[in-house]
């Protein structure tokens, strides 16, 4: 490895802020080693390409959908299930792109997402305290001594989930899933009579009739059977991240090939901690998570460090600042990273600023909140004259009840009957196409200064 990337012994010298404790460091040693030697997940141009694209959302002209579970588990990568997600995915991209008329750069919460962050050690039940699940990356979710214990061999098996599902979400986006003419198949076993479902019928019917009117007219449709769709997690666990990082052979430049775009977490955002110091060393694009308790001198002071060359595309600063506290907290941040002459890709996580338990004692989001944080920081970016660059938010592709609200008005007294997440509430497949109807409208009712995509296709030279 290359003299630039810190050992695994000077990061963990830098803290220890959610890791994993092992019992035995010598099994520890061991699964590393294996890892080490193991192929890259992701190629490093691939990482540079979603660079790019990212740079041209942070000009403005494309906007960047991010989504998935908030914690993948390793029984649920099965094919119908990363079908469901890319489903999802790709039809909210598709809503975005054609009804809010911008480039869409799509990235999943996807491959990777298998560790997490947790505000307590410890779970406790009738009585009973064991360590808290922190992903299948560190630990079962069962709750039994054996289950809790962090187990090392599970870094192999995130290696393992990871490759299998990036495997089949390279077939499926390249092999003919997603070509746009299969639009209305998408969608075709659909929850019936919901208006959300209407909408994207009638969408996806005006988008057919275009492309045939393409095809007719003699366009080249072969760029219509595939899309690029990119990888991403929380860069948690610095054994794991430090053991997939790796030296591009045509740059010479070090990358962590666990994924396209990590991002740090806002539990490990620490400027002088091992996290921001190991994403310093690597290459991929990073995200950034922004808490409410974020100061201007936090942002910029992380910008300086994992960008000091301002690479384009290279930082998207993810808020999350929670429905209630956008407006007020969101302003400052961007003033401030704006006055440094910078351009970032701004994004907002409209998830996790707005969990709460229900008085059932699930832990729950309500759908109006997702979207009062987003309105929020549209109308933030509009007053600001910046572009608001993109969503990530928690969803899956199934039907499950885990926010309430949106098109079916789930109740809290709905959560029993489908929650499935094993941390954090996800929007099912109707609260994140509504979703997605909902960004398109922002970006198009013209409040939002931005190119003006039919003006740029009546000046392209035939
Ligand atoms: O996904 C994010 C965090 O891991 C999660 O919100 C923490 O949840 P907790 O407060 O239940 O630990
Ligand atoms: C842990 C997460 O978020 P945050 O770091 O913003 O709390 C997450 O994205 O699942
Ligand atoms: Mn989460």
């Amino acid at each position: 490895m290359s003299p630039h990337v810190p050992s695994l012994e000077e990061l963990h010298a830098l803290g220890k802020v959610q890791q994993p404790t092992y019992e035995d460091p010598a099994e520890l040693a061991q699964v590393l080693d294996q890892l080490r030697k193991l192929p890259p997940l992701v190629f490093a141009g691939e990482c540079d390409e979603l660079r790019e694209n990212l740079a041209e959302v942070a000009e403005g002209r494309a906007f960047l959908l991010q989504g998935g579970d908030c914690a993948e588990t390793f029984d649920q990568v099965t094919g119908d299930n990363v079908k469901g997600k890319l489903r999802v995915l790709l039809s909210m991209a598709v809503v975005m792109t054609y009804a809010g008329q911008v480039p869409v750069v799509k990235v999943g919460r996807i491959g990777g997402q298998y560790a997490k962050p947790r505000s307590k050690d410890s779970e406790t039940r009738e009585g009973v305290t064991l360590p808290a699940y922190r992903g299948d990356a560190v630990n079962g979710f069962d709750f039994t001594p054996e289950a809790r214990r962090h187990d090392p061999k599970r870094l192999q098996q995130v290696y393992n989930a990871s490759a299998a599902t990036l495997n089949l979400v390279r077939a499926f986006v390249k092999g003919g899933f997603a070509d746009l003419r299969t639009i209305h198949s998408w969608n075709a076993d659909f929850v019936r009579n919901s208006n959300v479902e209407s909408r994207y019928e009638a969408l996806a019917d005006e988008i057919e009739r275009a492309l045939a009117f393409m095809v007719t007219c003699g366009v080249d449709d072969s760029t219509l059977s595939g899309v690029d769709f990119y990888s991403s997690h929380e860069a948690l666990l610095l054994d794991y991240e430090h053991a997939m990082t790796r030296i591009d052979s045509r740059s010479q430049l070090p990358y962590d090939t666990s994924g396209h775009m990590v991002w740090i977490g806002e539990r490990t955002r620490q400027l002088d901690g091992a996290h921001v110091e190991l994403l310093s060393h690597i290459r991929n694009p990073i995200g950034i998570k922004l808490g409410p308790t974020s100061t201007p001198e936090d942002a910029l002071g992380l910008a300086d460090k994992l960008d000091p060359d301002r690479i384009p595309g290279r930082i998207s600063f993810i808020t999350r600042m929670g429905a209630a506290n956008v407006r007020e907290k969101l302003p400052p941040l961007v003033r401030g990273i704006e006055a440094s002459g910078r351009k970032v890709v701004w994004v907002c996580d409209p998830m996790h600023g707005n969990t709460f338990e229900a008085a059932n004692g699930f832990k729950t989001r309500s759908y109006s909140d997702v979207v009062e944080e987003l309105n929020g920081f549209f109308d933030v970016h509009h007053e600001l004259g910046t572009w608001p660059g993109g969503v990530h938010v928690e969803l899956t592709g199934d039907d499950v009840t885990e926010c309430v609200g949106g098109a079916f008005q789930l109740s809290e007294s709905d959560l029993v009957n489908r929650y499935e997440t094993t941390c954090d509430p996800r929007l099912n497949r109707n609260q994140s196409l509504e979703l997605a109807f909902m960004v398109a409208e922002r970006l198009s009712d013209g409040r939002i200064e931005r190119p003006n995509l039919i003006d740029e296709f009546r000046n392209l030279d035939f």
